[in-house]
């Protein structure tokens, strides 16, 4: 609601003579909290009945945090990225203040629970990889519900630590409530997921309702994230594999790291592209980087580890 609140701001002072109304819609992924996505349809969960409104045409425009849109789009929905992009790190949350240093954490007490097995929460296959490689000793615990749900559930002491990403704590205004417990994890530790702390608007292939979206589009953001969704789309991964990607746009270079990583976290395949980016760049060239840092990913041996985790994630805990 906030992200749609901030879309229709934006459409109004574009448009001031439009007409909005916004109509709420429970997704699946939304109303089902007791499961692992994976289980209650996989790719899609928070999309499906959205996409079903658009098609039927019981809504115009439709607003998604990007990472949440499977990166095989049907043919006849279009989805622009707009806005400034959020902070793409992942944020881990504790209940006691600690230090991340040397891709290591320390609790700043020395008898805090976090030094001997903590309980993680994350039902993502990409975070618990990843939190596999700097905490080994750690448990993972399934965890699910919206970002407010999940803080409870670990301040009612069910998990010792859970991560979030920083785009949805910033976006709620949780930063004030976590303050002394809350730590970026830096890229190199905690890599996103394609399209993290974007925002995309998705709406039918007509041009009158693309031409109202076209003032608020971010090229920069639609590039970088074309590069990461080409990068997990390539791959084949579908939406719920451990496959992390962050590009970016800095000083006329598009560069983006791209890291797939066995579930237990011991093989990972880090890999990084960049190209000139002008005012004559495309899209086109952004998905081309992305399908070369897959291509790149599968020559290193990215595809053994997908084939791996894919009759797996079938019973364990998933999510994006
Ligand atoms: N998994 C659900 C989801 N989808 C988008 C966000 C965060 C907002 C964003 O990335 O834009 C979240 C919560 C989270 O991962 O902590």
């Amino acid at each position: 609601m906030i992200q749609t609140q901030w879309v229709t701001q934006q459409l109004r002072q574009q448009w001031p003579s439009l007409e909005i109304e916004i109509v709420q819609i429970h997704t699946t992924g939304d109303r089902v909290t007791n499961l692992p996505l994976s289980q209650i349809g996989g790719d899609g969960v928070f999309v499906t009945e959205i996409e079903h409104a658009l098609h039927e045409g019981r809504i115009d425009l439709a607003v998604h945090s990007l990472k949440d849109l499977p990166t095989q789009q049907p043919d006849d929905l279009c989805v622009l990225v707009v806005g400034e992009r959020e902070d793409v790190r992942d944020i881990f949350v504790t209940n006691q203040p600690f230090t991340i240093a040397d891709g290591r954490l320390f609790p700043n007490q020395p008898d805090a629970k976090l030094s001997v097995s903590p309980r993680i929460g994350t039902c993502s296959l990409r975070r618990t990889a990843q939190i596999r490689e700097f905490l080994p000793q750690a448990q993972i615990l399934s965890l699910r519900g919206n970002v407010d749900t999940r803080l409870r559930k670990l301040e009612a002491g069910e998990y010792d630590g859970i991560v979030l990403a920083a785009a949805g704590l910033h976006r709620l205004d949780f930063v004030e409530r976590l303050a002394g417990r809350m730590t970026y994890f830096p890229l190199e530790m905690m890599l996103p997921a394609p399209g993290q702390g974007a925002l995309g608007v998705e709406c039918r292939n007509e041009p009158e309702l693309l031409r109202l979206l076209a003032p608020l589009q971010n090229q920069e953001a639609q590039a970088a994230t074309s590069v990461e969704r080409t990068f997990m789309r390539h791959l084949g991964a579908g939406c719920y594999l451990p496959v992390a990607a962050a590009a970016q746009i800095r000083e006329n270079v598009l560069s983006v790291q791209g890291l797939v990583i066995s579930l237990d976290g011991e093989r990972k395949i880090r890999v990084q592209q960049s190209l000139p980016w002008t005012s004559n760049s495309t899209i086109a060239d952004a998905e081309a980087l992305g399908v070369r840092l897959a291509e790149e990913a599968l020559t290193r041996g990215a595809d053994r580890i997908i084939q791996e985790i894919i009759p797996i994630r079938e019973q364990v805990q998933s999510h994006v």
